[in-house]
């Protein structure tokens, strides 16, 4: 069985392309909502190009993000992460799941408003903790206390992330599932928001 008929219901796949009528699909989130693996699965399922702005952002400065922050600080990251999100949509559709502040400036909110759809994964506090816990590559989180920190990211982003044209939960079930959610919200998509919470 290969990719395209993975997604369940016969048409799904049809329908999500439709919904998305040619766009980029731009994901955002917090840390752990499962942007890049639920982006990579969808990608698969819809036979469109994977992209994920910290890989991109890694390769153009040739270095890991960790080590962005430890040797330029966070404000050179994020003028590379805008540079790099600029040419990524620009040479989309693609599925483009984004660093988790990316969604926070607004110049790359309007980049991404201008040329494609954005959609919030949406996770509690507990399912986010249990997926980044065990990860030492996340330097935001390298804090005396890092789910406190996490929290505290929840409190100040999750207004901004729920601008984003779509939310679809992410739940703790299988990433397929949420790959499936991901494809029926795309489907329903009548031009106007959709919100699944
Ligand atoms: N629905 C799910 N069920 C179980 N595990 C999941 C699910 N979604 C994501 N994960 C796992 O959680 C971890 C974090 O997910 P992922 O790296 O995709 O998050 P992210 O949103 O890209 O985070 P970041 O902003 O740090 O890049 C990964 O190990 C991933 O496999
Ligand atoms: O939440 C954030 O601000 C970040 C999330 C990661 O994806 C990386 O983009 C980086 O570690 C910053
Ligand atoms: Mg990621």
């Amino acid at each position: 069985m290969n990719a395209k008929q993975d997604t369940g219901k016969p048409g799904l796949r049809q329908k999500a392309l439709a919904g998305l009528s040619g766009r980029n699909l731009i994901l955002v989130g917090l840390m752990g909502a499962g942007k890049s693996a639920i982006g990579k699965l969808v990608a698969n399922a819809l036979d469109l190009p994977y992209v994920d702005t910290d890989q991109e952002i890694e390769t153009a400065a040739r270095m890991t993000i960790s080590d962005l922050f430890a040797q330029y600080g966070e404000p050179e990251f994020r003028a590379l992460e805008t540079r790099v999100i600029e040419r990524i949509l620009a040479e989309g559709p693609a599925i483009v799941s984004t660093g988790g502040g990316a969604f926070v400036n607004p110049v790359n909110r309007e980049l991404i408003a201008r040329s494609g759809l954005s959609m919030w994964l949406k996770a509690d506090l507990d399912t986010l903790w249990d997926r980044v816990r065990r990860r030492q590559t996340r330097p935001l989180l390298k804090t005396e206390n890092p789910k406190q920190t996490l929290k505290d990211l929840m409190d100040k982003r999750y207004p901004v992330y729920a601008e984003a044209d779509v939310t679809v939960l992410s739940r703790n079930v299988r990433k397929e599932t949420v790959m499936r959610d991901v494809l029926k919200a795309l489907a329903a998509l009548d031009g106007g928001k959709t919100r699944e919470e």
